[in-house]
């Protein structure tokens, strides 16, 4: 099983730790978004989100996070606009979280941690026959990335729905859920290239981030905490800390919608 925690790190030539990445790799995530550094662009148009609930399959625990899956074979759920060429299909959100407040996102903000980061992955099924193929393509996927800062009232369905799903690989069946209601209504985002921040790690993800948090509060953050990444029967080990740490910026300038 592939915990987090040794996900990240394969032993270098000496013997120590290396932290995992696509060998040669110039876009990886997550980042740090200096607010100062990023340059804003007056061509960036509105992200244009359209999601039909009943496109929503189940809700499952997968040993790293836990996400909610989406009937992609149609465009009933689709973003575009933002920073986008094509429309992107929804196909799942999960969240990365710590095991204190302190931290848990995976992208910060001038270096500050927020408790926990949702992301909406999408892929571009105009130009790619498959999210298979899509994954390994520039242009193939764009994640909605929104910090979830500790006070919100939306994320009670799917808190209540944890405990049925504590173990890796249990699933529920999860039918009408609209995550729009996820999604901060205020407008502003950065946008820059990068990559999945889970294996493969492929540089495939133009990232969109919230400028704007939204609230949970603290027990609904608990309930995060207390997923399992082990299976039913095996040493109970708590899914926490299942972000990956940041990644250089490189020749990457971060854009955004709003000055
Ligand atoms: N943190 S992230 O960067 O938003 C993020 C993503 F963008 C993802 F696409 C995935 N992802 C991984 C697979 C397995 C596929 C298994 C078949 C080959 C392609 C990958 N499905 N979706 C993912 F797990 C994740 F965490
Ligand atoms: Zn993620």
């Amino acid at each position: 099983d592939w915990g987090f925690s040794s996900v990240w790190f394969v032993p270098g030539v000496n013997g120590t730790e290396s932290p995992l990445s696509i060998p040669g790799g110039t876009r990886q995530s997550p980042i740090n978004i200096q607010w100062r550094d990023s340059v804003y662009d007056p061509f960036l148009k509105p992200l244009k989100i359209s999601y039909d609930p009943s496109t929503c399959l189940h809700i499952w625990n997968n040993g790293y996070s836990f996400l909610v899956e989406f009937d992609d074979s149609t465009d009933k759920s689709i973003i575009m606009g933002g920073p986008l060429e094509n429309q992107y299909r929804l196909k799942q959100f999960h969240f990365h979280w710590g095991a204190i407040n302190e931290w848990g996102s995976e992208h910060t903000v001038d270096s500050k941690f927020y408790p926990a980061e949702l992301h909406l992955v999408h892929w571009n099924a105009v130009v790619y026959p498959t999210f298979e193929e899509a994954v390994m393509e520039g242009n193939g996927l764009a994640v909605i990335g929104v910090f979830l800062k500790v006070t919100s009232l939306y994320m009670k369905t799917l808190v209540d729905a944890l405990p049925a799903i504590k173990h890796k690989d249990t699933i529920i069946e999860f039918d009408v859920f609209d995550p729009s209601c996820l999604i901060p209504s205020c407008p502003d985002y950065w946008t820059y290239a990068g990559s999945l921040t889970t294996p493969p790690l492929t540089e495939s993800v133009t990232w969109i981030i919230k400028k704007k948090p939204i609230e949970v509060d603290e027990n609904q953050l608990e309930a995060f905490r207390m997923l399992l990444f082990t299976s039913d029967g095996e040493e109970e080990k708590r899914m926490v800390d299942n972000f990956r740490p940041l990644q250089p910026l490189m020749d990457r300038t971060v854009r955004s919608s709003f000055q």
